[in-house]
């Protein structure tokens, strides 16, 4: 399997206690400290491709959904009616529903971002990107999400969403975005997670009831504007 950039800084596990002659260290510290202008490119590279970005929504979910699929449709209409209300898509440019939500805004005349991410594999941005930024590391692309987006919206995925969808709901309790609905579009899907929560976490006290209510779950992708723009709304109001 070919090896990726974010995977040279990450993978590199040695667990022998001892590095009797200094080899490890030295080659940590040939390699690692440089990394940093790397890492810092790509920041800038992201915060140049993307400063003229007004208001967005990042839509996450699976790259495994089929083009024939109804998750697909629902991502396709998705992306037309957050364009219709005015914001850029952004999306993690692959396959699936990332193409779908790019597809509708692209469709509907709306912006349609793309932050693409190197993988072991050959993968271009799908082709209703019209705005991509490529990336080597996950974290750098995953600051761009959340610092472009007024909301974030999840289809149906995988771990990928999981981890994308977990790493907003963090942010938003800890305060450190105060701006974001969460929603998760496809109840049938995310019913159960939020079930889970409700019930095990909850009653556990390791999240707070308050803490469920950062998530909307719905069918429909009107509401699901709907939720976007009166949170948009609010902060309009809150900043007069
Ligand atoms: C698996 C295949 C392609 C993977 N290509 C991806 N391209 C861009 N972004 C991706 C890709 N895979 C995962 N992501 C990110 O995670 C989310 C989807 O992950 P999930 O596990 O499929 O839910 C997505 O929002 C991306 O940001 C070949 O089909």
């Amino acid at each position: 399997m070919e090896s990726t950039t974010d995977r040279r800084l990450l993978d590199t596990g040695d667990p022998d206690p001892v590095d009797p002659d200094g080899a490890r260290r030295a080659n940590r510290l040939e390699h690692d400290p440089w990394r940093v202008l790397r890492i810092q490119s790509e920041f800038v590279a992201g915060f140049d491709a993307m400063s003229d970005v007004a208001a967005a929504v990042t839509v996450f979910g699976s790259a495994r959904t089929t083009p024939d699929s109804p998750e697909y449709a629902l991502g396709v209409e998705l992306g037309g009616a957050l364009a219709a209300a005015g914001y850029a898509v952004i999306t993690g440019g692959g396959p699936g529903a990332m193409e779908a939500a790019n597809r509708g805004a692209a469709q509907a005349g709306g912006r349609s971002i793309g932050l693409g991410i190197e993988l072991p594999f050959e993968q271009s941005l799908n082709e209703w990107v019209d705005l991509g930024v490529n990336f080597r590391y996950f974290f750098a692309r995953k600051t761009m999400f959340v610092k472009y987006a007024q909301a974030f919206v999840c289809l149906p995925g995988g771990f990928g969403t999981m981890d994308e969808l977990f790493e907003a709901l963090t942010l938003v309790q800890t305060k450190k975005v105060t701006r974001f609905p969460i929603v998760l579009l496809g109840a049938d899907y995310w019913q159960g997670l939020l079930d889970w929560i409700t019930g095990t976490l909850v009653p556990a006290g390791t999240v707070s009831q308050s803490d469920v209510a950062l998530l909307h779950v719905t069918d429909s992708v009107a509401e699901t504007v709907e939720i976007i723009t009166r949170a948009g709304a609010h902060i309009e109001a809150s900043t007069r």
